[in-house]
């Protein structure tokens, strides 16, 4: 397995299909209009910009404040690959739901429902073992990084020299030969490693939408922001559903399950600030139902 850049997806002619959500902000606020919107924002990418090293993904204190704003009018989930520890103290708010280690980790606010679901709690000693193993091996290569995310591993080489990707991929495709409970995927100059399990961020939306008791509703839009491959698995869950609107992230034309775009963090921002305005006079608190 060699390591490169994820090609893009699709072409610029496709791309038109996925226009920007805040030049459709309006026909976005028409959809959701007698219906409950329910957030859900990935991290890194989305909410922060993609740094160097990952301790340095850092939210703005502008960003902090519309997703608290945010939060204040619709029930508010972050979904993350990071554990939901690490990306709880990142964000700092404890009126959001947290879906850590891409979902597999969730927890509802420190008020709210006390909803928990680790479908992957039985991986934990083998995720350990294998953190431990790939740490060591990770150590000879200037640059790569282990990430224990609880329930997965990042594996990353954004700071690798080029010329070493194939290592860094050699050594990861070697330890998960003798895993088969484990599996892995490729998102933004990282390797994830994560439990064979049936389980990803689209699960984690459902799971949550279920919990707030919206499993067959149709008053309901959950809108999700995200800017990963990751994320892909809970835009295809809103398709699905027939129900909601997938935005992703992303500056060049990328094939992806969602109906709208948004350039990069900033404009994450603005998108969650004119959320805010036009629904502050309209909305009432978020409830939690279940
Ligand atoms: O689902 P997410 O919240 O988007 O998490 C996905 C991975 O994000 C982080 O890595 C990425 O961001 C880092 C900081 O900007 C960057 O250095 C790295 O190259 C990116 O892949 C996080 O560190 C990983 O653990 C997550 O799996």
């Amino acid at each position: 397995m060699g390591i490169s850049e994820p090609k893009p997806r699709q072409t610029t002619a496709k791309m038109a299909a996925h226009p920007s959500a805040i030049g459709s902000f309006e026909k976005i606020m028409a959809a959701a209009e007698g219906k409950q919107v329910v957030v859900f924002l990935d991290y890194d990418g989305t909410l922060s910009p993609i740094v160097a090293h990952p301790d340095r993904a850092l939210i703005s204190p502008e960003m902090r404040s519309a997703v608290k704003d945010v939060a204040k009018l619709f029930p508010t989930a972050i979904v993350s690959g990071r554990s939901r520890s690490k990306v709880y103290d990142l964000v700092g708010l404890p009126e959001l739901y947290y879906a850590g280690s891409h979902g597999m980790d969730i927890k509802a606010p420190r008020h709210g429902n006390d909803v928990v679901c680790q479908p992957a709690r039985e991986f934990l000693p083998l995720i350990d073992r294998v953190c431990k193993i790939l740490t060591a091996k990770m150590d000879t290569i200037p640059g790569a990084l282990v990430e224990n995310n609880k329930f997965c591993l990042s594996v990353h080489f954004r700071c690798v020299d080029e010329q070493r990707w194939g290592e860094v991929a050699g050594e990861v495709t070697s330890v998960m030969k003798e895993c088969d409970q484990l599996r892995l995927t490729h998102g933004r100059k990282v390797l994830e490693i994560r439990p064979a399990i049936q389980w990803d961020k689209g699960n984690a939306v459902q799971f949550l939408l279920d919990s707030l008791g919206y499993t067959k509703s149709h008053n309901v839009l959950p809108i999700y922001i995200g800017d990963d491959r990751t994320d892909e698995d809970a835009f295809k869950v809103l398709r699905n559903r027939g129900q909601g609107i997938g935005i992703l992230v992303s500056k060049t034309p990328t094939e992806t399950f969602a109906s709208y775009t948004l350039q990069d963090p900033s404009e994450v921002q603005q998108f969650l600030r004119r959320l805010v305005n036009y629904n502050r006079s309209r909305a009432t608190p978020a409830t939690l139902r279940n």
